[in-house]
């Protein structure tokens, strides 16, 4: 059997930005993706994050060698990923059997310079999550639309936020009262009349903190929510970090989870941004 990698396919033409897409997770799997020498007795077990730059993620790993894959078991975040795993013929498991990931790769709606990142936009961030904080390592990769100054300046839709169906108006309430503005529910669009239902029966609160609170506002010191209109406990002048405002999130009874990524709950290591101009830029921890 083959041990090292086949040349890649050739590209089809794709947009600018699928492009950019497909070149920072070429490079972030050419970069991360485990190859132990001699291979392990027990099983690699990587995460498989959901959205469209994802697709490509799963599309460079199926060009590794056979030998290496069969080792791995690919756990998914969500139908989506799923159906990725299983089209690609690679082994699937499920991650409540596994509590110690080797490595998640996911997409992000945004990133800012520290590595804090929003998810959700396509509505599963609550497995990401799971996967994500379970991994030892979690890559996220993207395009240039997602890199941001400061948190919650790229992502105009605002924070995700997964909460049970029965208690929206509620933390709907909490929300503003933590200085949202104009928290949404998001509806499902053209496919589903009414909200969109998540992968585990929830709905999101789509919940903009950018003009009332701002997230890392430039200058103002990095990963801090500054406020700019004095919502009820973040007055005018007030500061708070990004990690304080998840967890004020989480706190509210009904969040089942949200969609900032941070310090204290999954951090990632790396970002990799496909540029416009087809180079790929990256943000890492420091050490
Ligand atoms: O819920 C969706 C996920 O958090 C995605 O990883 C995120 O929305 C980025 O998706 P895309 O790669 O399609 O921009």
């Amino acid at each position: 059997m083959s041990t090292s990698a086949p040349p890649p396919a050739p590209l089809s033409p794709l947009s600018p930005v699928e492009s950019a897409k497909r070149q920072a997770a070429y490079i972030a799997v050419d970069t991360h993706f485990p190859r132990p020498s001699p291979l392990p007795t027990t099983p690699l077990l990587i995460g498989i994050g959901s959205g469209s730059t994802v697709i490509y993620v799963v599309e460079r790993i199926l060009q590794l060698p056979s030998s290496l894959l069969s080792q791995c078991i690919f756990i998914p975040t969500g139908y989506q990923s799923r159906e990725l795993i299983l089209s690609g013929s690679l082994p699937l498991g499920d991650i409540d059997l596994h509590n110690h990931l080797h490595i998640a790769f996911d997409g992000a709606d945004e990133v800012d310079p520290t590595l804090n990142c929003i998810k959700g936009g396509g509505a599963c961030l609550f497995q990401e999550k799971l996967v994500a904080v379970k991994a030892d390592k979690f890559v996220v990769v993207a395009d240039f639309r997602k890199i941001s100054s400061s948190l919650s300046m790229a992502y105009a839709a605002g924070v995700p936020i997964e909460v049970v169906p029965q208690v929206v108006s509620w933390v709907a309430k909490r929300l503003l009262e933590l200085g949202a503005v104009n928290p949404k529910l998001r509806m499902g669009g053209m496919a589903k009349a009414g909200p969109c239902v998540t992968d585990n029966g929830n709905f999101i609160i789509d919940a903009p903190f950018h003009d009332g609170c701002v997230l890392g506002k430039q200058g103002e010191g990095e990963g801090e929510v500054v406020n700019g209109k004095g919502a009820k406990g973040c007055g005018v002048g007030d500061t708070r970090t990004v990690e304080r405002l998840a967890e004020e999130i989480k706190k509210i009874v009904g969040v089942v989870e949200h969609g900032i990524f941070c310090k204290g709950n999954a951090k990632a290591v790396v970002a990799y941004f496909g540029m416009e101009d087809g180079t790929v830029t990256t943000r890492a921890e420091e050490a």
